[in-house]
C-alpha cells in the first residue's frame, strides 16, 4: 500500500483522514507534534512524533517511508490565539509549512494536498464565495494560510510541486462509528461545545455576539461533515495522480446557518435544552461564511452525503458520549 504522509494526523481532520485512506489502500504515516493532537488517535498507520520546524527529522521520515504525496493538516488553528500571538501563528504554521515543503521536494514527492481555510476570504459581506474571490485575511491564522497558499505556487514553478488546496467551511462532525472524533484542549469549537454544554461539562454556551446583520443577529457557517471533507481528499489524490495539475477547491454545502440554528438542531438531535448565555462579539470573527462554489462538486466528482446539520450534529453527539481520548 503506497505510503502518504499525514501532518497532523493525530488531529481532528487528520485522524479521520487517515482512516479515509487506509480505507481507499494507501498507508497513512502521520506526523505530528501533539501539540494539539492525541496519541490515541493515530489508530490506522505509523506515527511519527516530529515537529514540523525540526527540518533533520523530516528529512529521516521522507526517507524511511519514501511517500507518494504528503497531506498537510498540521497547523495552530484558532482564530482568538491568532490575533494575540501572531508571531507563533506565523512561526508554526509558515515556516513549519516552509520546512515541509522543502523536505518534500528534496525527497522528490511532489503531491501535495494543503488545509486551507474559507477564512482566507475575510469578511465579504453578500459576496458570493467562490474560489478566485479576493483573499482578504483579517487574522494571523487565516494569514498564515494564504502565505502558504503563495509558497506553494511558487515551489510548482521552481520545482513542479503539484498541488491541491482545500479552502474548508467549518468543519464538523465525527466519525459515524466513533472511532475517532473532535477534542479539542480547550475546544473553542460552536458544536463540541454546544453537546458540552447539554450533558452538563460546563455550564452554558455563549452565543458569542447577537448583533451581527444576519437575519437573527448571530454568525452564520457553512457545516460540512469530516467523512464529506476527507473523502474529498481522496478525490484530490486521485486528482494529482491523474497528472491534472495543481487547483483550489472550497468544501462547504453552500448552505449556511447561524449560531442559533445549530443550538436548535443539537437541541433536537440531543433531545436536551441547550443553556445559553447571549455574549458580546468574538475579536476576529467574520459576519458570514458559505461557500458558493460547486467546483469540488463538478471537477472532482465530490457528493457530499453526510453533510446535513442533523446527522453532523448526531454524529457529534455519538462520538461525544462515547468517551475521549483523554479519560
Ligand atoms: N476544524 C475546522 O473547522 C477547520 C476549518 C478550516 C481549516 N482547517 C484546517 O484543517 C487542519 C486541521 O485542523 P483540525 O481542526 O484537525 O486541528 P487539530 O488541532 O485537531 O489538528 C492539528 C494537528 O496538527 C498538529 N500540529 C500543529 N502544529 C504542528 C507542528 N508544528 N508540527 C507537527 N504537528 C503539528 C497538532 O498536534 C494536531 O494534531 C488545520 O490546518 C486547520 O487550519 C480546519
Ligand atoms: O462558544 C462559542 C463558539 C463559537 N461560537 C460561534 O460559532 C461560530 C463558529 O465558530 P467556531 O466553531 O469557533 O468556528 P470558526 O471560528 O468559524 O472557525 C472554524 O472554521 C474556520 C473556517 O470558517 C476555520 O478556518 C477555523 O480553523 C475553524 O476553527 C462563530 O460564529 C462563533 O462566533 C459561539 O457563538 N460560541
Amino acid at each position: 500500500m503506497p505510503n502518504i504522509l499525514v501532518t497532523g494526523g493525530a488531529g481532528y481532520i487528520g485522524s479521520h483522514a487517515c482512516k479515509a485512506l487506509k480505507a481507499a489502500g494507501y498507508t497513512p504515516v502521520t506526523f505530528d507534534n501533539l501539540s494539539t493532537g492525541w496519541e490515541e488517535a493515530v489508530k490506522f498507520g505509523p506515527f511519527e512524533k516530529g515537529d514540523l520546524q525540526d527540518r533533520a527529522k523530516l528529512d529521516a521520515v521522507f526517507a524511511a517511508y519514501q511517500p507518494v504525496a504528503v497531506m498537510h493538516f498540521a497547523a495552530l488553528t484558532q482564530v482568538g490565539e491568532s490575533l494575540q500571538l501572531p508571531g507563533l501563528y506565523w512561526r508554526n504554521n509558515v515556516l513549519g509549512s516552509l520546512n515541509l515543503i522543502e523536505a518534500a521536494v528534496a525527497a522528490g514527492c511532489l503531491k501535495f494536498v494543503f488545509s486551507s481555510t474559507c477564512a482566507v476570504y475575510g469578511d465579504q459581506d453578500n459576496v458570493v464565495l467562490d474560489e478566485d474571490s479576493a483573499q482578504q485575511p483579517i487574522n494571523a491564522y487565516s494569514g498564515s494560510k494564504k502565505a502558504v497558499e503563495e509558497i506553494l505556487r511558487d515551489f510548482e514553478a521552481s520545482n513542479g510541486l503539484q498541488h491541491v488546496v482545500f479552502r474548508y467551511f467549518n468543519v464538523a462532525g465525527a466519525d459515524p462509528e466513533a472511532e475517532v472524533g473532535e477534542f479539542h484542549q480547550p475546544e473553542t469549537h460552536l458544536i463540541p461545545l454546544i453537546l458540552d454544554a447539554v450533558d452538563g461539562r460546563r455550564d452554558t454556551l455563549t452565543i458569542h455576539g447577537t448583533d451581527y446583520d444576519t437575519p437573527d443577529g448571530t454568525c452564520i457557517r457553512d457545516y460540512v461533515h469530516v467523512m464529506d471533507l476527507v473523502e474529498g481528499h481522496i478525490l484530490g489524490m486521485e486528482w494529482l495522480e491523474e497528472g491534472k495539475g495543481s487547483r483550489a477547491f472550497n468544501l462547504g454545502t453552500g448552505h449556511g446557518f447561524s449560531v442559533r440554528e445549530v443550538i436548535e438542531h443539537s437541541q433536537t438531535v440531543s433531545n436536551r435544552p441547550v443553556p445559553i448565555t447571549e455574549g458580546p462579539r468574538r475579536p476576529g470573527d467574520c459576519t458570514k461564511l458559505v461557500s458558493g462554489s460547486l467546483r469540488a462538486k463538478v471537477e472532482l466528482g465530490w457528493t457530499p452525503q453526510r453533510s446535513d446539520l442533523k446527522t453532523m450534529v448526531s454524529d457529534a453527539w455519538r462520538w461525544h458520549q462515547s468517551g475521549h481520548y483523554e479519560i
